[in-house]
């Protein structure tokens, strides 16, 4: 990094942005609104051709930013001090990370420990959005794409549900003198509290679980009365699973594995043609048959339940997951950019739990335990 004008504390960096090659993955990391702001501040930023494209952003768009466009991914992880992305790097990606690179983006680690060894191979450094966190807990680089998955969620358990797709035929919202289907959400944070709005607002039976009284008071006060709460433990989860035909996984315990709610013995006791959405997919997922799925490919069936585990459910819906999602990671990318990753960590401790791995070292703890691997308190790269 270079420091910038007269002022020896700002730096500018040189800013690479690849196109996502996960399946049916059409984010990008970065708007040409964003990549305005970074140029404005002396930053150099690449974009890999057609990165936008899956966004609506041509790279005629990037140009006018003041962005430069590279043509193939290998260009922009030689040239980048920082990459800004939104998915974990992919396989074929491994081998393109430097060691001291800065990899801004969704990691999940635990749930891939592959990932995880690769990463602590590169000797980069992993700044992980989903585990970025504010004072009071909440997961701001999360949240934008959760309300997302959250809302996606119904439409997908929905449309699954019918019969021509395997499901038990049954419409969420009922009509006049015919029920409504019971939808059951497992955690009550902002995927359950999204799907459980749009759940209820097409009409169905909805029971959000959590473990937490306190979310759930503030459930039971805000939310409309087809929505009810109820705490969640293995007796309540056996009960109403029997009578549920769609339910979603929206567990999370940060940066560590979920815990599963649902297990393998369990379907048994569920109608044939429930359906499963297990949006925690990406941590692991909150339901033991769960493993990850595609756009493409997106369900299986596992006696007679339906289970959907796309783990990039955003990914499909780019126009409004672009923009949701870059309104929050900028101005961090910002920071990290002005300070560098080690300087903006410790003017914002919002910046410190996001670092997962750093030149070889897992330093949140969760990821470690969750692959039995060594651990390394974060503080080690954070004195100066
Ligand atoms: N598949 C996809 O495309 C996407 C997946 N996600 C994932 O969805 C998951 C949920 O995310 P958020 O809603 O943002 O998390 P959150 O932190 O807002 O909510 C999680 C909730 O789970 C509750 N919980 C913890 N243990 C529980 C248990 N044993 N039983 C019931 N509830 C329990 C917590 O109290 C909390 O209310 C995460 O794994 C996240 O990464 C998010 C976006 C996209
Ligand atoms: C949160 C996440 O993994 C996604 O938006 O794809
Ligand atoms: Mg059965």
């Amino acid at each position: 990094m270079r420091n910038r004008f007269k002022n020896p504390n700002i730096s500018i960096m040189i800013i690479g942005v690849p196109k996502e090659i996960k399946n049916n993955e059409n984010r990008v990391a970065l708007t040409p609104a964003g990549a305005t702001e970074l140029v404005k501040r002396g930053h150099q930023v690449f974009i890999q051709h057609t990165a936008g494209e899956g966004s609506g952003f041509t790279d005629d768009a990037y140009t006018a930013a003041g962005a430069a466009i590279l043509p193939t991914i290998e260009d922009v992880y030689a040239i980048a001090e920082m990459i800004i992305k939104v998915k974990e790097p992919i396989e074929p990606e491994y081998k393109l990370i430097k060691e001291g690179q800065l990899l801004f983006t969704y990691f999940h680690f635990a749930s891939y420990e592959p990932l995880t060894k690769a990463m602590v191979e590169s000797k980069s450094v992993c700044l992980a959005y989903e585990t970025v966190e504010k004072a009071d807990r909440s997961l701001p680089l999360l949240v934008p794409m959760s309300e997302v998955a959250g809302r996606m969620a119904v439409q997908k358990g929905a449309n699954y549900l019918e019969k021509p797709l395997k499901g038990r035929g049954i419409l969420l919202g009922g009509v006049p003198g015919v029920l409504p289907a019971k939808v059951l959400i497992l955690g009550g944070g902002i995927v359950g509290t999204q799907a459980a709005w749009m759940a209820a607002g097409l009409g169905a039976d909805v029971v959000i679980m959590d473990v937490s009284l306190q979310r759930m008071r503030y459930l039971a006060d805000v939310m409309p009365a087809n929505v009810r709460t109820m705490m969640s433990n293995e007796y309540n989860v056996r009960n109403l699973i029997k009578s549920a035909d769609l339910i979603i996984g929206a567990v999370l315990i940060p940066g560590a594995k979920a815990p599963h709610l649902i297990t393998r013995d369990m379907l048994a006791d569920m109608r044939p043609g429930v359906v499963l959405v297990d949006v925690a997919v990406d941590q692991g997922g909150c339901i033991e048959t769960c493993k990850p799925t595609t756009h493409e490919n997106p369900t299986y069936i596992i006696d007679d339940v339906v289970h959907y585990c796309v783990a990039n459910m955003p990914g499909a819906v780019p126009y409004t997951s672009t923009l949701a999602l870059t309104n929050a990671t900028l101005p961090y990318a910002i920071q990290i950019a002005e300070r560098g990753w080690k300087k903006a960590a410790q003017l914002n401790p919002e910046l410190v739990p996001g670092l997962n791995i750093i030149h070889g070292d897992i330093v949140y703890k969760a990821v470690a335990e969750a692959f039995d691997m060594d651990y390394v308190p974060v503080e080690k790269y954070l004195v100066d």
